[in-house]
Formats: C-alpha cells, structure tokens, sequence
C-alpha cells in the first residue's frame, strides 16, 4: 500500500520483517587472486588482528598476503565443489530453508536475506535488498554460536556502518550468541549419536574450536567460556564421562599463543598414546567450510593416524539439517517477540 505524504513523498506502507543471516564469507573461487582479495579485506579488519596498523600493514602487505594466498588456495581447491565454495553453499540452503520455515510460521512478510562479512554477497548488498523489500524491524543473525569480538561484533560493526548512509534506519535487534541453546544443544547431541550408532562408539570424542590469540581472551573476550559451556552441556546431555572427552582449539595464524589445548597437537598425542578411535565435532562451525572438510577432515585426520590411531571420524557440522534450521528458527521467533508480524500470528494461533 503506497501513502502520499501531505508534502509529496510516497511511503510504502506494507512493511515487512527481515532476518539477516550473517556468515564470516569466503573466497570467490579457488585461486590465489581470488584468495588473496578475500584475505585482504578479512585481515584488515581491526577486530580480527589486534596489531597497531602501521605495524601490521607491514606484516600484511610485506609478508602474509605474498605467502599465503597460494598455500591458502591449494587448500580451497581441495574442498571446492561444482556448487563452489562450501561454506556459501551451505548458507545459501540455510536461508532458504529459514525462509520456508519462518513463511509457514509468520507468513509473507518475513524476508530473509544470507549476507557475508568478507566476500560476497556482502553485507551492504544484503541489506540493500532487505531494504527495498520495506523492512522496518531488522533482526540480525550472526550464525557463530559462541561470541567473539573478532566474528560476532565484527559484524556488528559492518551492519551499523553500512546504515550509517541511510536516512531511515529499521528497529533493530541483534543476535549476540546461541551456545547454550538448548535446541541447538540437543541438534549436536543428535548428530554425536548418529555418527556413534553408524561408526561405532568412539574411544574419545573432541571438540575442536576455531582458536583466537589468547591475548583476547585475557582482554575479556567470552569466547573460550562459550566454547566450554556448549561442550560441557553435551557432554553432560550425553552422560559422557570425563576422560572421555576434551576441548581443543584449531585453525590458529601467526607465531603468538593463541587458545590450548591445539587440536593437532591433542590429536598427536592421542595417536601416540594408544588411542585408537576417535570422533571429532566443531560445533562452533554452523556450516561446512575450509577449517573443518580439510584441516579437521584431512589435516587432522593425518596426524592422528600417523601418530599411531586407527579410526577417525569427522562429524560434520549442523548446516542445513531440520533440527538445526528448527532451532534457528526458534531463536528468531524468541527474539523477535513483540513485532507486529510474529504477534498477530501468535494472537491468532492462540484465539
Ligand atoms: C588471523 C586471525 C583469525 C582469527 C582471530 C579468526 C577467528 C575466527 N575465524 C572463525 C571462522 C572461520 N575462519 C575461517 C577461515 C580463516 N580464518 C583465518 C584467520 C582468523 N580467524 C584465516 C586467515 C582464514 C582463511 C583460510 C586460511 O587462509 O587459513 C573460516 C572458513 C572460511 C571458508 O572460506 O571456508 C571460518 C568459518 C571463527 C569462528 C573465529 C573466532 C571465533
Ligand atoms: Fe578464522
Ligand atoms: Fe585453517
């Protein structure tokens, strides 16, 4: 319904709810060019590297983005499917099926749009069609269950400095973090338990998280606490006893200290110490991506078994399963209590 204000602007009445599923992002194709554009804009960003700019504009420029595109790309080949990238293929399903989930549940006027930190699609363009669509109450979803200022507020930071251009901004709420979520809990119990009902019980189970410098987690990041609380609940769910699981940290860049216990290292040292069957699960990841299908699928899998394990188990991440995207949806409807078009549903539901 369009409205023709007393002084002449026309206003589109019909508003509308949008959910904006964020992700870290990822390279737009396997190859050093593509790989070192993506590591650009992502290593620049203040809150991923801590390093005063001159400093690391230095390191940057003079070292990292010379050296690691090719050594990065290879790796990115070796997961690349015919539907790209893994991580963007697994999120575009997620929105879509989020859409379906929340149209049935709240109707038309729920548009949901997939935005990326790095890479495309970004962030801007993202919010530009949600814009169009007339979205008047915003809520963003950062798909990273455990908070982190170098994800989490992160994007934070590139949804409100993308509105700092708009004269009309929407009510605006944000999703801070879902690690002890108990659906989200449950999804990732379930997923342990099919991997052991197909694969046997495994002799340990780790949880492997992205790591962060730990210098951040001194500084007051939530992050490590996170990581924790969400790998006790399931354990716990699952009456696993202690000695039979742990936590350990991936993914890690650069020469500082960065979260222990390491996840190559732990899985070194099992091998070596007659362990012989182990699962591994990355519930920080809530899609398949680089870090999971080749460092803990592939990397991982050969230090284990050349430490001296026999059997190795990835149990892939949550991505596009019904109970996952019946969680998320979930969290959304919860956090967007009070707008018009999740409450006349519940009024008319209820009546
Ligand atoms: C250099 C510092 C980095 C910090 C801090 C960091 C934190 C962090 N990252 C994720 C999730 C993902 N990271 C991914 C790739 C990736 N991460 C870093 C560096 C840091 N991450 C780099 C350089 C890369 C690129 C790959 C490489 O060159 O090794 C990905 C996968 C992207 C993909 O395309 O598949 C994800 C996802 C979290 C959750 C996190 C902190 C909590
Ligand atoms: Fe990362
Ligand atoms: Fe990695």
């Amino acid at each position: 319904m369009k409205y023709k204000s007393v002084v002449g602007f026309e206003h589109d009445m019909s508003e509308h709810l949008g959910v904006l599923m964020l992700n870290l992002g990822t390279p737009e194709a396997p190859t050093p060019t593509a790989v070192r554009r993506y590591l650009a804009e992502f290593l620049k960003d203040p809150r991923v590297v801590e390093i005063p700019r001159p400093v690391w504009w230095l390191i940057l420029h003079g070292v990292i983005l010379r050296v690691r595109p090719s050594r990065s790309a290879k790796a990115y080949q070796a997961v690349w499917t015919d539907k790209g990238s893994p991580l963007l293929d697994v999120a575009r399903r997620q929105a879509a099926g989020l859409q379906g989930l929340l149209s049935e549940r709240f109707g038309d006027n729920v548009h949901v749009e997939l935005g990326m930190r790095y890479g495309k699609p970004s962030v801007a363009e993202a919010l530009g069609r949600l814009k169009s669509s007339n979205v008047r109450r915003l809520l963003v979803l950062p798909l990273y269950p455990q908070y982190s200022g170098t994800t989490t507020a992160s994007t934070f930071d590139a949804v409100t400095n993308e509105m700092t251009t708009w004269r009309w901004l929407p009510e605006l709420r944000f999703i801070n973090h879902y690690h002890d979520e108990p659906g989200y809990i449950d999804a990732l119990c379930d997923s342990i338990r099919a991997a052991a009902a197909e694969k046997g019980e495994p002799e340990r189970l780790l949880f492997s998280f992205h790591g962060i410098p730990k210098r951040y987690f001194m500084a007051g990041d939530p992050y490590h606490c996170h990581c924790h609380k969400t790998a006790r609940l399931v354990a716990e769910r699952l009456g696993l006893d202690d000695d039979r699981w742990m936590v350990s940290f991936q993914s890690r860049v650069g020469r500082d200290e960065w979260l222990q216990p390491y996840t190559d290292e732990t899985l070194k040292l099992w091998g070596g110490d007659g362990v012989e069957s182990v699962h591994v699960i990355a519930p920080g990841f809530s899609a398949d991506c680089l870090e999971t299908l080749e460092e803990i699928d592939v990397e991982n899998r050969g230090y284990f078994i050349d430490a001296g394990g026999k059997e190795y188990h990835y149990i892939p991440c949550l991505n596009d399963d019904p109970a996952h995207l019946e969680m998320l949806a979930g969290l959304i409807e919860r956090h967007c209590r009070g707008w018009p078009e999740v409450e006349r549903l519940a009024h008319a539901q209820a009546a």
